[in-house]
């Protein structure tokens, strides 16, 4: 049998309104992303996963600005069924749909941040590599509960940007089914896809991606590079 979901009654605001719904959370989420400077000129976006629905941000418009009432309802096929503000559905939204559909995500976030940016340059080929940094821990090894280790490397693929968003669609799903551990798909030139099984932890684990691209950018300035293990460092042990 299906358990209802409860809310919890810190959650009502003053109006009667449920504020962890995504129509919500989305707009809040979206504010904290425009603050990262992840979602500028209008640039990057989130949905979340609630019940059986998938709710998800309007395209091309103010992200750090948007209303409750603006956000989409769309069933699990991820097709719209309810656009409250007459908007356009985000241009994110088949790459959303493949973190859902592939790896079972209960909420998934696109960010244009630089660090992102730099992290796909620095790195000419398929993988942004990363070992030997405790911010690893942060990042589950794909859908399941294990943490990566410190000594780990974390890999993320990378795949080449094209005209139209909608159109790296089928490149992030090649680049998901080819690396089942990450949550996570580096657009060159671009930005990042990151998901995880519900909002916190698609948070979460964005923090720690981009705290490792952007310790990556510097590392590699300084000569150092970021999948090394380390050698010759001698402090107490
Ligand atoms: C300057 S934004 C260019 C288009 C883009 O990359 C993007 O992420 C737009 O997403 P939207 O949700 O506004 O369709
Ligand atoms: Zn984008």
């Amino acid at each position: 049998m299906k358990r209802a979901k409860v809310v919890e009654t810190d959650d009502i605001n003053k109006n009667g309104e449920d504020e962890k719904h995504p129509n919500f959370l989305i707009p809040k989420l979206c504010s904290w992303m425009y603050d990262l400077k992840w979602a500028t000129g209008t640039g990057g976006g989130m949905s979340v996963k609630h019940g059986d629905f998938i709710y998800m941000a309007p395209s091309g418009v103010q992200k750090e600005m948007i209303k409750p009432g603006e956000i989409f309802k769309c069933n699990a096929s991820g097709e719209v069924l309810e656009n409250p503000a007459s908007l356009k559905l985000t241009e994110c939204a088949p790459l959303f749909m493949n973190a859902y559909s592939i790896r079972n995500a209960g909420a998934v976030l696109h960010s244009h941040s630089k660090d992102a940016v730099l992290a796909s340059l620095i790195f000419k080929g398929k993988e942004f590599r990363i070992s030997h940094q405790e911010m690893l821990k942060g990042i589950k090894k794909g859908s399941s509960n294990e943490p990566h280790k410190y000594i780990d490397t974390l890999i993320v693929p990378i795949v080449e940007n094209v005209l139209y968003e909608k159109d790296l669609t089928r490149r992030m799903k090649k680049a998901m089914e080819l690396y089942p551990e990450s949550n996570a798909v580096l657009v060159r030139r671009h930005g990042v896809y990151i998901w995880g099984k519900n909002w916190q932890q698609a948070k979460t684990q964005a923090e720690c991606y981009h705290y490792l691209f952007k310790l990556a950018v510097k590392l590699k300035q300084l000569g150092i590079e970021p999948d090394q293990a380390p050698a010759g460092e001698n402090g107490i042990a």
